[in-house]
């Protein structure tokens, strides 16, 4: 990642604008101390009257709204700049989010995922908000204040040049420690969202399991964690104000003392030319000290950035897609030499050759975690094969553009997201249908005469926040989806859990209608299913052991005989 200072003076126009309003703001200042000089000169040594020092007041009253207006523009700028770079981040990070593999994006908890996305890129505000303007003010205003109080006096500015220093120094200092702070508190803030939101979606599971007190507790400890770790940086912060508050104030101290010897007791300097300096000494002083607060706040965003950056860098094998199209039509499968491997050590699928012809029904099956799934995910293209390559109609699946596969093919997992949303719009999922294509499809899904019973019909609002649906209609749902955008390969995950037989025949019936226009490869768990397959592949432990019809396999294959026998008993 770029970093943030580079960040901002990329956006030339805005940085180099903020530059023009602290050079206009330096002269303000000094205009400002000028003029009340002058007033305060002409009334009470020259003696003046009112009438005569009105146009200087009034033109002082022009300077002041001149200087607001400034500040406020200086403001603007910041923020717009702050808001760009957010938005950038959030974009960057939810590409990566989105392209990530199905392995990738289960590592991690979703809780720190959405805490870097929403708190730590709001911790980048700070830097471009509060830091760069005030850094540009900070390194402009001074200097010209400097070069005023020297043609003035050289004793006031030899002190002034002495003593500041000490501000930047101390900044180093503490900006160190705040930003590993800054760190530690981010990282506790995810551990404790991450936390907070598992055990608010494990709830039913901890109260069955009686564990509901003690997750309270370990929320409660991470809260507590990241309180500490917050009160850690405003200490810093706190204890930063008081030291810069008293370097300036010491030297404003010595700048005035000097000022007075020489104005009282030696009688070298006017009256004017004390007071403008000790006018202008302490604006001087502001101004870095507002860069003191303000290089605090940026040293948090630059903790937060690291955070960032480290979500950016995790490794991710997400697959390189092409840019051709496919045509519409029956489609070949061929899986060449195909291997997956979740991690170094994890699990692993082998060299796994198979063929499956247009309009086939595959049937998947294998003892549980022989890696079925795994590789229902990557004939899907979700999971991108690590060796081998997979053929569409001969062709490397990977030279079609990613939206021309997924748009032809639907998966149907064992347990599909219900959208918030109505049924229609659960089924319908984005695509252009018509209220009744929508009716069609959930009546070939045989989900229709459900619908109809509820009192809104298809208008029914489902998923969080809307009535629940059961395992079994939630796949038909998935199903009607499937029925809607005519896929030429669908992917089944099919229920190991049992179902009633009405559910499982409605299902039956369902997928035969879908295999007369499309191809089906089922992870298949019923007898019925694998009966029906034309082709069946069967796994154990990653290796793809045999393959063929079910009556070859059970005459030719001991293991998938034993199989099919502990599934002909447990069907019984
Ligand atoms: N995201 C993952 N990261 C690492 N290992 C994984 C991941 N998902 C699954 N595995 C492992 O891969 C192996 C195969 O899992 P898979 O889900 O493909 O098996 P399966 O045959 O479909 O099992 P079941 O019939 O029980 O659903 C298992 O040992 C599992 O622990």
């Amino acid at each position: 990642m770029k970093s943030l200072k580079k960040l901002a003076s990329e956006q030339k126009g805005r940085y180099y604008s903020l530059f023009v309003l602290a050079i206009m703001l330096g002269v303000l200042i000094v205009l400002q101390s000028y003029m009340i000089v002058t007033i305060v000169d002409d009334l009470f040594l020259a003696k003046q009257t009112f009438d005569q020092v009105f146009p200087m007041l009034l033109g002082l009253m022009v300077v002041l709204l001149a200087r607001v207006s400034l500040s406020y523009g200086n403001g603007k700028i910041g923020v717009a700049m702050a808001a760009n770079v957010k938005a950038v981040f959030r974009k960057r990070l939810l590409k990566s989010y989105a392209s990530q593999t199905l392995s990738a994006s289960y590592k991690g908890q979703l809780g720190q995922k959405v805490s870097v996305m929403m708190d730590a890129v709001d911790e980048l505000d700070s830097y471009f908000s509060k830091y760069v303007p005030q850094r540009i003010v900070s390194s402009v205003v001074p200097l010209i204040i400097l070069v005023v109080v020297f043609s003035q006096h050289l004793y006031s500015g030899l002190i002034i040049l002495v003593t500041a220093p000490f501000i930047p120094l101390f900044m180093a200092i503490v900006g160190g420690l705040t930003q590993r702070k800054s760190e530690a508190q981010l990282d506790s803030l995810s551990a404790f969202s991450g936390r907070f939101l598992d055990t608010l979606q494990g709830l039913v599971s901890l109260k069955l399991y009686g564990k509901s007190r003690h997750y309270k507790s370990v929320i409660e400890r991470s809260s507590l964690d990241f309180r500490d770790t917050t009160m850690a940086i405003l200490k810093v912060a706190f204890t930063s104000s008081l030291m810069l508050e008293f370097i300036s104030m010491l030297s404003i101290g010595l700048v005035a003392l000097e000022l007075s010897l020489r104005l009282v007791v030696f009688n070298e300097i006017s009256f004017f030319t004390a007071f403008f300096i000790l006018l202008l000494v302490p604006e001087f002083f502001t101004s870095l000290k507002d860069l003191g607060s303000a290089f605090h706040a940026g040293r948090s965003s630059m903790g937060a950035a690291v955070k960032i950056e480290d979500e950016l860098k995790k490794e991710d094998r997400s697959a390189s897609w092409g840019a051709n199209k496919m045509p519409d039509g029956p489609r070949t499968i061929e899986l060449k030499n195909v291997q997956f491997q979740y991690d170094a050590d994890g699990f692993m699928l082998k060299k796994i050759q198979a063929s499956i012809k247009p309009y086939s029904q595959v049937a998947i099956v294998g003892k549980s975690g022989s890696g079925k799934t795994t590789l229902l995910h990557v004939i899907a293209g979700l999971l991108p094969q690590t060796s081998g390559t997979i053929l569409v109609d001969g062709h490397d699946r990977f030279n079609y553009a990613e939206h021309e596969w997924f748009g032809h093919i639907s998966y149907i997992t064992q347990h599909p997201y219900i959208f918030a949303g109505t049924i229609e719009e659960n089924i319908a999922l984005g695509v252009q249908a018509t209220k009744d294509e929508i009716r069609k499809a959930a009546a070939k899904a045989g989900i229709d005469q459900m619908v109809q019973s509820l009192p809104n019909g298809y208008a029914t609002v489902i998923g969080e926040g809307g009535r629940g649906l059961s395992g079994g209609e939630k796949q038909r749902v998935a199903l009607a989806r499937a029925f809607l955008k005519h896929p030429s390969v669908v992917l089944f995950d099919e229920p190991s859990t049992g179902l009633d037989l009405f559910t499982e025949q409605r299902l039956h019936e369902s997928m035969k209608e879908l295999s007369k226009t499309s191809t089906i490869i089922t992870v298949a768990h019923r007898m019925q299913t694998i009966k029906d397959a034309d082709h069946i592949l069967f796994l154990e432990e990653g290796v793809l052991l045999a393959q063929g019809t079910h009556e070859y396999l059970k005459e030719s294959n001991p293991s998938y005989r034993e199989l099919f026998s502990a599934q002909r008993e447990e069907e019984k």
